[in-house]
């Protein structure tokens, strides 16, 4: 190829990445609707059909890595394809996804933050992670801890494993929507960041935290809706801390003692709900949160 037009030609790809990068942000703060980069895609060479897919559902605040994996799946698209290049099912099954998650939330309408509290093993975080799994449009705020991680636990899914001193920093920065030492002994606390974030889209936002900083969210943030997941049973509440195996005799008890101080709190919630089943439990806080 002739100099001028090697020169040309890196000048129109230089100039195609920014207007792609462009895109992206402004899909990503709002300023463009997703339906609407859905439609200019239609128009080949346009920043809208050269968009990368996963670039496109990054865009969504609740979708990190994880859910993108899973969400091509369900959409049978590869992740090496660009908006313009779908095929026709592939668009719709895209643009249906689209449309449900912004029906999802009423624009303008700004749901509340729920908070979901409990003792120790009723199944807060297994109600959780099945809500992760079936429900893509509520985003779960992941906590930052002093606790070392158990086995299987991933950094940034689970939670953010600090030490002190950076659990300190956090503290002092003001990253903490609210914050507790859980059980007497290790450090717990909500990142500010993406509950505003979640707010500003327009997303349904759980936080599965303790008793402490549920009264903590209900006093910096009172339109918060706040939900006590109890168990069927103490008995059942027992076993299920017991079968879980995850901690010794002496923190069992700890948190059994605390148990009892947080099942005597529930009438300070919002709604109860009794984890007998985990997709009957998960369901009912969905369509909560749902309105
Ligand atoms: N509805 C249910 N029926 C039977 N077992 C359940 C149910 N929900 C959760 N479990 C089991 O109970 C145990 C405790 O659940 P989980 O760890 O989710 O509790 P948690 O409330 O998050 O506890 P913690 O506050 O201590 O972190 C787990 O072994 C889980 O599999
Ligand atoms: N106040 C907060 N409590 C939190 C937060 N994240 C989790 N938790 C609660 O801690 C206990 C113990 O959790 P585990 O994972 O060590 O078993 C449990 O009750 C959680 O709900 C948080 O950010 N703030």
């Amino acid at each position: 190829m002739p100099e001028v037009d090697r020169v040309a030609a890196n000048r129109a790809a230089i100039a195609a990445r920014r207007a792609r990068a462009d895109l992206k942000q402004r899909l990503r703060s709002g300023e463009v609707s997703p339906l609407r980069v859905l439609e200019q895609s239609l128009v080949p060479g346009t920043p809208a059909a050269t968009l990368r897919i996963t670039d496109f559902l990054l865009s969504f605040p609740a979708i990190g890595a994880t859910k993108l994996v899973r969400l091509l799946e369900t959409l049978d698209i590869s992740d090496k394809k660009r908006l313009g290049g779908l095929g026709k099912l592939q668009r719709e099954r895209l643009e249906g996804f689209v449309r449900d998650r912004l029906g999802a939330v009423p624009q303008g309408e700004r749901p509340p933050l729920t908070v979901l509290a409990g003792p120790t093993a009723v199944g807060k975080g297994t109600v959780a992670a099945y809500i992760r799994d079936h429900y893509p449009e509520v985003r779960l705020s992941v906590s930052a801890t002093t606790r070392p991680p158990r086995p299987g636990e991933v950094e940034g899914q689970h939670y953010f494993f600090v030490d002190d001193e950076g659990f300190d920093r956090m503290l002092a920065a003001d990253e903490l929507l609210e914050w507790a030492t859980v059980h007497n002994k290790y450090r717990y606390g909500t990142p500010r960041g993406p509950v505003l974030a979640a707010g500003e889209a327009n997303e349904l936002m759980l936080l599965e935290i303790d008793l402490q900083g549920a009264r903590q969210v209900r006093a910096s943030m009172p339109e918060a809706r706040l939900v006590f997941l109890a168990p069927p049973s103490w008995d059942e509440l027992v076993n299920r801390l017991v079968g879980r195996g995850t901690e010794d005799e002496e923190e069992r008890t700890r948190r059994l003692e605390t148990a009892k101080v947080e099942l005597a709190s529930a009438e300070e919630f919002d709604e109860i709900i009794v984890n007998d089943e985990v997709p009957r439990a998960a369901l009912r806080l969905v369509e909560l949160m749902r309105g």
